[in-house]
């Protein structure tokens, strides 16, 4: 097995968390208007631990909502017909409403920019979101889009060769983000 190197273990994320808790109430002085969107799977769970944290320092719930960006891909061979898949969700299911939102996108890993274009397209066909801002845990680099994060966990300099992986406990066994030479 390739040999991995632990970038983030489970105190670092919990940090990296916290700050963009905090810089995402700052950048929009407060939660007016404001909902989390994570892109599955990992990206809702980080969503609902921001949250958390948000709801903690501000004492108000943020509406969060789950986004599957499978249909609105780049890379599929065929694309699956998008009325046949729901693209998005709130956590209890429901559709949650995005017209007029200020909306923070969040996904676990950062790298050619490919899926967040299909989240931001995904949203745009929901309603006219206000704005849209982009959360992500790690910022590996290699952007094919002119995409870039407003708030980022870690900046990572990878080659292409390398292969980032985030593991959450509401999934996984660890919270850990590690880098592995991977097929590039
Ligand atoms: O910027 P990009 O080049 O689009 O890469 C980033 C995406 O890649 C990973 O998902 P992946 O499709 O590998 O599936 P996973 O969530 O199951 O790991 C990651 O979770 C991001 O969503
Ligand atoms: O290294 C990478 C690239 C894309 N997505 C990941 O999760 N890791």
């Amino acid at each position: 097995m390739a040999e991995q190197h632990v970038i983030m273990d489970e105190i670092a994320i919990r940090r990296a968390l916290t700050r963009i808790a905090h810089e995402i109430l700052e950048r929009n002085k407060g939660i007016e208007d404001c909902m989390l969107v994570g892109i599955r799977r990992r990206g809702v769970f980080l969503a609902k631990r921001l949250a958390q944290r948000i709801e903690e320092i501000e004492n108000a719930s943020i509406p969060v909502g789950e986004l599957d960006v499978t249909a609105y891909r780049d890379d599929l061979e065929e694309s699956i017909l998008k009325d046949e898949s729901p693209p998005a969700s709130g956590a209890d299911g429901a559709y949650p409403p995005t017209r007029g939102k200020r909306i923070i996108l969040i996904d676990d890993v950062l790298y050619t920019g490919r899926t967040i274009r299909a989240g931001m397209d995904a949203l745009m066909d929901m309603g006219r979101p206000q704005s849209i801002q982009l959360a992500v845990l790690v910022d590996r680099g290699h952007r094919e889009l002119p995409i870039r994060p407003d708030y980022v966990g870690k900046n990572v300099p990878t080659s292409k060769l390398e292969q980032i992986e985030v593991t959450l406990t509401e999934i996984d066994t660890k919270d850990q983000v590690v880098i592995f030479q991977g097929r590039g």
